[in-house]
């Protein structure tokens, strides 16, 4: 099959082959689906899915003079390969390769670059009305699924179309599934009679239901809703990762992203080498403190199962509330919570909290409720690339009056840094990675180095050796509030009269011990909240005169800013290096190779320490 496929580098060539010829030119888009998320891993389910969908919107509207505007970009696999990036579909979310999702610079067959949900109606109409404005008469297309109208944008974008005479084409695609089971009255509306009155009464010429994989009877539905001289939407039902039997029995996603070879004897399995991962670290401690205390609640925007609540939500179906895509009401319906004496924690991805900003500041901050946002997926987050990279979260989140911001170094901080917050009078903010948990350093696992003794500016910040082995004890046993709140930053490793400390937020704390481990005269100072600082601590790690702070987040107003205030405000001037996250969207890639080029490595971070003394040379 896959010879029909190697004859098409355009959608001209689609356009061009025989009817007889899309059903095997469907079955060769799927087998190069399968192949290509087999070897290196992608969005498996939506993209089988969708491989009728997109042949027919390439035999109807003629890209790039029509524009094609796909919903995430998830489900577009097809479309990539249908419009010349088929011989590099194995450079897929790799390092210069071709996009997680559309991107116009990869190809002008892409009309917008997009990653976030919710955004394909809104940015459609205004393409559609720029055009016309501009005297261009192509036609504008939206693909959204099902899961995107759980989400408030959409409706902002339907509400405007449908009240505008633009003929604004959006094609629904409706598997009944978000990343996990979909949710809402939404979603279900949309499988009843109701759906045609839904959209009609919204202003469009409703056109379906169509079977999402009859080609023919897609493409017809396609060409009415191109004659049309007003707003129309088709609904086409589709089923997600169609065509790969362990995708299509993979009951919790359908095969929604994998990384490669995550599918085994037939089953699609998540493998990450058996090591948990962070999420998964935090979901334990969440779970403790569900069952712990009924006031704690846990939201999540439509990531159950990335954000490994999955198991929690069948042990507590009652306390644990996937709202859809749909961050703005998440914090909001946290706020909601909190106000009746709930405890709630939104468990969201670093990238999807920046769509609820002001929900944060409005509805969280300025009445100081004790939200507990536990900010997922914070600093590189590697295949995903531009449009998720977890980079802004403690730039965007500091300024914010009350709020505390943790950032666990491994998964035993997790549990103190939760409960913690849980007991913080107002919001919280927990940041972690994406990946997999690192294994403790010898000086966390054997308890700490000697601390030299109290500060010698000032009182001492807290007795490092019994903070941690107050966090080492309770990474055993069951943690029982009373054994905080924790201090702020910790000594990882505390030289008296050190020339030079390593400051760092989160994981980085464990390059930095790496880095320090040759230098006699190097301290370690793991911040451990991004704000309130500490300031005892930085202003002892000043007086060494030489300090690099790192952080996987972006320079521009993250810890590194912070550290620089408090010191112009404190009149000490030791000479400061900031390393993170640059002035750039950093691309997809590998985000270990990432955090190597970065500097945010061990090798970096001694590379910068020796340079900072003068030393580069040694
Ligand atoms: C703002 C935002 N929130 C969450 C996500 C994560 N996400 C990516 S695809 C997806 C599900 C989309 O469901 P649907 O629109 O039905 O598309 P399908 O995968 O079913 O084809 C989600 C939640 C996102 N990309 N953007
Ligand atoms: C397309 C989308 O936004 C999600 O599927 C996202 O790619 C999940 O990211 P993780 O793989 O980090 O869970
Ligand atoms: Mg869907």
């Amino acid at each position: 099959m896959a010879d029909v496929l190697s004859g098409v580098a355009s959608p001209t060539d689609v356009r061009a082959l025989p009817e007889d010829a899309l059903p095997g030119l469907c079955e060769a888009l799927r087998e190069a689906i399968i192949t290509t998320c087999g070897r290196v891993g992608g969005h498996l389910g939506a993209s089988l899915g969708a491989v009728e969908l997109i042949v027919a919107l390439h035999r109807v509207f003629h890209t790039p003079q029509d524009a094609l505007l796909f919903d995430v970009g998830h489900q577009a696999y097809a479309h990539k390969l249908l419009t010349g990036r088929r011989d590099r579909m194995h450079t897929l979310r790799q390092a210069d390769g071709i996009a997680p999702f559309l991107d116009p610079r990869e190809s002008h067959h892409d009309a917008l670059a997009a990653g976030h949900a919710c955004t394909a109606i809104s940015a459609a109409l205004g393409l559609l009305s720029g055009r016309r404005q501009l005297g261009h008469t192509g036609h504008v297309v939206a693909v959204v699924g099902d899961g995107a109208l759980t989400g408030g944008l959409s409706f902002e974008g339907l509400n405007n179309a449908g009240g505008s005479p633009l003929p604004l084409v959006v094609v629904l695609n409706d598997n009944q599934m978000s990343i996990s089971a979909n949710v809402g009255a939404i979603p279900a509306l949309l499988r009843t009679r109701n759906a045609r009155a839904f959209f009609e009464s919204l202003g469009f010429t409703y056109l379906g239901p169509v079977d999402g994989h009859d080609l023919g009877a897609l493409t017809r539905a396609l060409r009415e809703a191109k004659a049309s001289s007003r707003p129309v939407v088709v609904h086409a039902l589709t089923k997600k990762g169609r065509g790969f039997p362990p995708a299509e029995a993979d009951e919790q996603t359908r095969g929604h992203a994998m990384g490669p070879y995550e599918w085994r004897d037939g089953k699609l399995v998540r493998s990450r080498g058996g090591r948990p991962t962070y999420s998964e670290a935090f979901a334990q401690v969440l779970g403790d403190a569900l069952e712990r205390d009924p006031r704690v609640v846990a939201v999540t925007p439509a990531m159950l199962e990335g954000s490994a609540l999955t198991g929690l939500k069948a042990r507590f179906p009652d306390r644990v509330h996937d709202v859809g895509i749909a961050e703005q009401h998440a914090v909001t319906f946290c706020a909601g919570l909190a106000a009746a004496g709930a405890k709630p924690i939104c468990v969201i991805y670093s990238t999807f909290l920046q769509r609820a900003y002001d929900q944060i500041v409005h509805d969280v901050c300025l009445p100081g409720l004790p939200v507990v946002f536990a900010v997922d997926r914070a600093g590189l987050v590697g295949a995903d690339g531009a449009t998720h990279q977890g980079a802004y979260d403690v730039s965007f989140l500091r300024p914010l009056p009350g709020l505390t911001q943790w950032a666990p170094v491994v998964g035993e901080d997790l549990g103190p840094m939760l409960a913690t917050a849980l007991q913080a009078p107002g919001p919280s903010v927990l940041r972690f990675p994406r990946g997999t948990l690192p294994d403790l350093p010898p000086e966390m696992a054997q308890g700490w180095a000697d601390a030299p003794g109290p500060s010698s500016l000032g009182q001492p910040t807290h007795d490092a050796r019994a903070d941690a082995k107050g966090t080492m004890d309770s990474a055993a046993s069951r943690l029982t509030p009373a054994a905080l709140p924790i201090p702020g930053a910790r000594w990882l490793k505390r030289v008296a009269g050190s020339r030079l400390t390593l400051v760092t937020l989160g994981p980085l704390g464990l390059s930095a011990l790496e880095a320090a481990r040759s230098e006699p005269d190097w301290s370690v100072l793991d911040a451990r909240r991004a704000w309130p600082l500490d300031e005892a601590a930085l202003l002892e790690a000043a007086a060494g005169g030489h300090v690099v702070v790192a952080e996987e987040g972006t320079v521009r107003g993250g810890l590194g800013s912070a550290v620089l205030e408090l010191y112009a405000a404190s009149g000490v001037s030791p000479r400061v290096t900031l390393l993170g996250m640059p002035d750039v969207f950093l691309p997809h890639g590998d985000a270990r190779v990432q955090r190597t080029q970065l500097g945010l490595d061990a090798a970096g971070l001694r590379r910068a320490g020796r340079a900072l003394l003068g030393e580069e040379s040694r």
